[in-house]
């Protein structure tokens, strides 16, 4: 059992923190958000997270996890302090560390002699050595600071720290990294040893790999649309051959949330002042640009204007399974609507106040006043909607759908217009003709 201190309560810090003490450790989190503490302390989660709340309560109530907003409290008696603030980007999309700076700043006259400092934020290579710098000016006692980046994704945050793929820890200090080592050693998780920077770089260049394959399955997606094949069997055919790998080849309206978007700009930054102009990863954030906009391009194509129009979206989050609205690409595509001239009204299962437009806890009502629909997350409550619901609620069945949720199949013998990413759209019965038929527009 270790005596830990987590900076920040965000998905990481509070995630990271409870974790750690189901694991058995006394961990103690920190923030400067007194709200967001008092909210933890009167058992409150402040974001979505799938079993995160009852794992707080639990730990809680046997008093191995504690918040607090007092710092030297907080990190008299810690052997290890986590470091889990925002890295927003700066207006050149390279990455702000004023909360890493500060943080670090703050609680170097507090710790104790031999503290492991651990660097959880997502940062450029190159930040734990400003670490050490930052600590030093300040403090006159020994740390040691270790890169230890995160991999957990929201929605699944809870299987992803017990069960992830790999725990890397970067550090100049054996005794360091066989300490943060000791920390996990319940979790059945390989590790991965290495030097500071390439450990800072694990990370950016895994969140980029991952957002190169979902903007390569969209140009597939694009060509396929146009030549007449079929993105999800394209994908599936893909995805079998082992190499490659079935996950992050659904094909949509892009990537969003807190990550994707903000470290491929900062890794475009790092690499432009390495003197290499990372052309791949330029490229990859055009494409994602380009495809939030293709529902409404489609629809614009479809009906000319947008003007006036009702249109029901539906989903927020920028992935099921969370509230996150952060780079959410149904609150661009609603922003772009409204700029359009259309009224969105939206749908989702979890988010319910938005300051862009009216959201209804009803799919029906949403869909009842709409000329068309836009599915922009494939929340089970959305992608299992029957297709019958469309066809009986709105006066015209006209269907959007970003995440490719239903299957070709689906559509034999409907009256719903249907256009997905990547597939030929399907204009349903032809009801008005004496022989009924199928038509692909
Ligand atoms: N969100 C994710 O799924 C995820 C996954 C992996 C890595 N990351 C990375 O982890 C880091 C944190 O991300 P997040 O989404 O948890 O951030 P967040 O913005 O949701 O939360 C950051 C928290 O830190 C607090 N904070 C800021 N300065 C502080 C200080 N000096 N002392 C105490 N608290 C302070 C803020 O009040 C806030 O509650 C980022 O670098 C991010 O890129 C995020
Ligand atoms: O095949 C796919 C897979 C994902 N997405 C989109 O990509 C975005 C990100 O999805 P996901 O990676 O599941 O969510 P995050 O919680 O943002 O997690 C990513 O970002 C985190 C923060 O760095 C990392 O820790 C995780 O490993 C990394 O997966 C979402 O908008 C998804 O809709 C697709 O469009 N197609």
């Amino acid at each position: 059992m270790r005596k830990i201190t987590v900076i920040g309560t965000g998905y990481v810090g509070l995630v990271t923190g409870t974790c750690l003490a189901n694991l058995g450790h006394e961990v103690t989190c920190v923030d400067i958000d007194e709200e967001r503490i008092d909210a933890l302390n009167d058992g409150h989660c402040p974001f979505h997270e799938p079993g995160l709340l009852s794992l707080i309560k639990s730990n809680l109530l046997e008093k191995r996890l504690r918040f607090t907003t007092i710092l030297k409290k907080a990190v008299h008696h810690a052997e290890a302090i986590f470091i889990a603030v925002g890295t927003p980007e700066n207006e050149d999309g390279s990455a702000d560390l004023s909360y890493v700076k500060s943080a670090v700043q703050n609680l170097s006259p507090y710790i104790n002699d031999g503290t492991l400092i651990i660097i959880k934020s997502t940062v450029p290579p190159g930040t734990n050595q400003k670490v050490r710098e930052w600590m030093q000016s300040d403090s006159g006692r020994t740390f040691h600071v270790v890169s230890n980046p995160e991999f957990l994704r929201e929605g699944s945050a809870l299987h992803d720290f017990f069960y992830g793929d790999r725990i890397v820890i970067g550090s100049t200090d054996n005794n360091a990294g066989r300490f943060l080592e000791d920390i996990y050693s319940k979790i059945n998780t390989p590790f991965l040893q290495t030097d500071p920077l390439s450990a800072e770089m694990i990370k950016y260049a895994s969140n980029a790999f991952l957002a190169t394959k979902i903007s390569f399955i969209n140009e597939i997606s694009s060509v396929c649309g146009d030549l007449g094949a079929d993105i999800e069997q394209v994908a599936q055919g893909m995805g079998m051959d082992s190499r490659i790998g079935e996950q992050f080849l659904r094909a949509g309206i892009g990537f969003g949330g807190s990550c994707f978007p903000k470290d491929t700009k900062a890794l475009v930054q790092v690499a432009q002042e390495t003197g290499h102009p990372f052309k791949l990863l330029s490229a990859v954030m055009d494409v994602n640009e380009r495809q939030k906009n293709l529902l409404i391009d489609k629809a614009l194509k479809r009906y000319g204007s947008l003007k006036g129009k009702h249109v029901a979206v539906l989903g927020l989050a920028f992935k099921p399974n969370t509230d996150d609205i952060r780079e959410s690409p149904g609150i661009s595509l609603i922003k772009r609507l409204q700029k359009l001239g259309s009224i969105p009204i939206a749908y989702d299962p979890v988010v319910k106040n938005i300051p862009y437009c009216a959201v209804n806890n009803s799919i029906h009502e949403v869909l009842s006043g709409a000329d068309f629909a836009m599915i922009c997350t494939e929340w089970p409550s959305i992608s299992d909607l029957p297709l019958d619901v469309y066809e009986n609620t709105m006066k015209e069945a006209v269907l959007f759908d970003g995440r490719n949720c239903y299957a070709r199949e689906d559509f034999e013998g409907r009256t719903i217009e249907y256009h997905s990413v990547g597939r030929q759209p399907y204009e349903g019965l032809i009801t008005n003709k004496q022989s009924i038929k199928f038509k692909l527009l």
